[in-house]
């Protein structure tokens, strides 16, 4: 991919120069934008950014300010890298910086369909977060979905139980009872089958290609003049991609709407998010589209953060066995899929701490400036790109004490909190564009990762030493494990002592 990138810059450097150059000459410069390291000739700071750009972000802050701009070829991007920063952005400018910056690979003929890469806060956009919210995220839908979502944990602890002693990967068995949750919430079907590797392989790949092209560097996102050339094929692929995911769902849609045309009689409580759907006159197209980015928004995120979540507790055994004691202590073993997980302190402080030191979306998806305005007292043109660091504003040593530690401790005692107004701790971001599906993710990552500390003993493989776990991060939309959490399960059967 770099080389695709690195040719075809070279093939179209001259050409671009010499537009640079007149461009230079010919527009006025915007003398109030944010410092930042100066740009190279045609390519800006581009070269800089290629990769982890979370880290290396954070560390021009560091130099220049909380809020910074770059050029990535004609581009610019701004980058918020502190609570105050963010705040300006997700509250004051909410409404100016609540466009979002479509990838080129991601500009296909569907693009007024799109929810969560909508450009800006459009009616379409607005009806899908609407009957989402409504159907999907609140307190009552959250508690209706509890049955199936119990289910599907069940059948991730059969499947555990069965294959005691052997060696898994806990992102893929996660990855398939998340997928069938979500499936059976939106279309009162499974997708996947947990001991079928093949269609969940074909699956995640596709969700994680499709991750991967976002952040892919692209020749046409810094040179939109090239986006019509798909110089690295990078529209192609996601659109095979889209289409692939989209098949998942298309026949169960086209089975619904024959239903529905031989009047075949619902009762309301047993419809599902499809029905909704159809009664709101949503076309297929669009029920594709908005079913396929609820799958690539609301599972890896889950699945990654559990992954990380086990992986620190593994590493800090003492805070391993506070948690298995508060768990043990506050709950019984046939109560916990009904049970208000939400009150075990420190439960929680760990799931929250797993956020904050690992958060799954390093830098909030990228949002467009609608309209020009101001933050921190510098000019955000129109249609610049602008990023929120939640990596930076999480390690930053200024907001928190001995940042790279996990230590839930610091949330004990403290009102900090996710829910989008306390800017040290975004990891599901704030504001309009807020991520909606927020309470579904807490109540999976809670009784997931309850369930496998209450019901499991965990070891590594060959006897490996927990404490010398490797951590390492792998930048993406998701800020992934780079080496796969594998362990052993074994079921604890005196956790009741
Ligand atoms: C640990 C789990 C999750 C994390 C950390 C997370 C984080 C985020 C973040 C940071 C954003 C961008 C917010 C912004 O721009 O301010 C977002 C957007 C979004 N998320 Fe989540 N998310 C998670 C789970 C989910 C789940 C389970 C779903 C649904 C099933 C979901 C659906 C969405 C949607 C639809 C958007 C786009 C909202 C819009 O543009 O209006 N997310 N998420």
């Amino acid at each position: 991919m770099e080389y695709n990138l690195l040719s075809s810059l070279f093939f179209f450097a001259t050409p671009l120069f010499l537009l640079f150059v007149a461009r230079i000459y010919s527009t006025p410069v915007n003398k109030n934008l944010p410092p930042g390291p100066r740009p190279w000739p045609i390519i800006g700071n581009m070269h800089q950014m290629a990769k982890n750009p979370h880290l290396v972000a954070a560390k021009l802050a560091k130099k220049y300010g909380s809020l910074i701009s770059l050029r990535l070829g004609t581009r610019l991007l701004v980058v918020a890298s502190s609570p105050e920063a963010a705040k300006e952005i997700l509250k004051t400018q909410d409404r100016h910086l609540s466009g979002r910056s479509i990838p080129d690979a991601f500009q296909q003929s569907f693009i007024d369909y799109y929810f969560v890469w909508a450009r800006d806060c459009n009616e379409h956009w607005k009806s899908c977060r609407t009957l989402c919210r409504a159907e999907l995220f609140l307190a009552k839908s959250i508690d209706a979905q509890s049955n199936l979502r119990n289910e599907k944990l069940a059948h991730l602890l059969d499947f555990l139980n069965k294959t005691q002693g052997k060696v898994v990967k806990i992102e893929e068995l996660v990855f398939t009872t998340l997928i069938n949750t979500l499936s059976n919430i939106l279309f009162s079907k499974d997708f996947l089958d947990l001991e079928d590797d093949e269609t969940a392989h074909r699956l995640k790949s596709g969700l994680l290609k499709i991750l991967e092209n976002t952040v892919t560097p692209n020749v046409s996102d810094f040179f939109p003049i090239l986006g019509g050339l798909d110089l690295q094929g990078l529209r192609k692929d996601s659109l095979n991609h889209l289409e692939e995911l989209a098949s998942f769902s298309d026949a169960i849609v086209k089975e619904r709407r024959a239903r529905i045309t031989k009047n075949v009689v619902v009762e309301d409580h047993e419809k599902d998010f499809l029905d909704r759907l159809l009664e709101n006159n949503f076309t297929t197209a669009q029920i594709n589209i908005l079913v396929t980015e609820l799958f690539i928004a609301g599972v890896d995120t889950v699945v990654t953060t559990i992954e990380w979540a086990m992986a620190e507790l593994l590493k800090n055994q003492n805070i391993m066995h506070k948690v298995a004691d508060e768990l043990k202590r506050e709950l019984n073993f046939n109560t916990i899929m009904t049970s208000d997980l939400s009150k075990l302190t420190y439960f929680n402080a760990c799931i929250k701490e797993t956020l904050r030191l690992h958060p799954v979306v390093p830098v909030l998806i990228p949002r467009r400036a609608v309209e020009p305005c101001e933050v921190m007292n510098y000019t955000i043109p129109q249609n610049a790109q602008v990023w929120v660091n939640v990596w930076a504003i999480s390690h930053d040593p200024t907001v928190w004490e001995d940042p790279n530690t996990f230590k839930p401790e610091r949330f004990l005692g403290s009102k900090i909190d996710f829910a989008g107004h306390d800017y040290e701790f975004i990891p599901f971001g704030g504001g309009r564009r807020m991520c909606p599906g927020l309470p579904s993710a807490v109540k999976s990552l809670q009784t997931m990762l309850a369930s496998l500390i209450l019901g499991y003993d965990w070891t590594l493989p060959n006897d490996g030493d927990p404490a010398k776990l490797d951590m390492t991060e792998k930048f993406g939309i998701t800020l992934q494990k780079a080496k796969p959490l594998e362990l052993i399960f074994n079921r604890r059967e005196k956790w009741l002592n």
